[in-house]
């Protein structure tokens, strides 16, 4: 049984490789519809089936795993950046106060009907805007392609007071819950996980963990 990641996001194959788990890409073919009304924890949830979804029917004998992350602010649900300035008034909206991260993760297996679903939340207080920090992390352009506008594991870290939660939460793929999800499904991940999240080898990790 092969383990896939279905994802395009660098981030969640450089995390899911710390599992030192040997495993195959496939970007899933999908397109994020928003429901209206929908909780922001039962949003993140559906996409991550989706994505999984979308490659299992392909490969209904491999296990395949899906993520979402997205923010919530005020009860509302925030993805990722259209533009520049869509980045710039999300960055401010987040300033100076603390918002949830949320990373679901989907696993599913076709050929048995198999399929579970876990969402990691964080909290992540955001430094107060001083007139410049916003502009100065917009410059680095490291906001397209993240949820928030923001990267907890790049120069974002520059914006964060702290967070509470699992760090690799905020980045994009809970592993300590991956982890389980799999052993659960019968996948056999021999890392020690707790040892990882001692050495926590990834960048910013160690200065934001909890
Ligand atoms: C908050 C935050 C998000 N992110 C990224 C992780 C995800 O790649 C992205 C959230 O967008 P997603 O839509 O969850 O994922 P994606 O489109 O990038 O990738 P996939 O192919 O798996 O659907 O934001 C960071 O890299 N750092 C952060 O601090």
């Amino acid at each position: 049984m092969q383990l896939i990641l279905a994802s395009t996001s660098p981030r969640r194959r450089e995390l899911l490789a710390l599992l030192g788990l040997s495993f195959e890409l496939c970007p899933p073919s999908f397109e994020e519809h928003p429901i209206a009304g929908l909780a922001p924890v039962e949003q993140v949830s559906r996409f991550a089936m989706e994505k999984a979804h979308a490659v299992g029917a392909q490969r209904p004998e491999d296990l395949v795993l899906g993520s979402d992350t997205v923010i919530e602010i005020d009860g509302q649900c925030v993805g990722k950046p259209t533009d520049m300035d869509h980045a710039r008034a999300m960055l401010a909206k987040l300033a100076g106060r603390p918002h949830l991260v949320h990373t679901a993760v989907a696993l599913c297996r076709h050929a048995d009907g198999m399929e579970r679903v876990e969402v990691a939340s964080a909290t992540v207080v955001m430094k107060p805007d001083d007139g410049m920090r916003i502009e100065r992390y917009l410059a680095t352009r490291e906001s397209l392609g993240k949820a928030g506008a923001y990267s907890i594991q790049g120069w974002g870290g520059e914006l964060i007071e702290r967070i509470e939660g699992d760090f690799t939460a905020v980045v994009g793929l809970p592993l300590r819950m991956v982890a389980r999800l799999l052993r659960s499904a019968g996948y056999d991940v021999p890392c020690d996980v707790e040892a990882l999240y001692r050495r926590r080898p990834y960048p910013n990790w160690s200065r934001f963990s909890t």
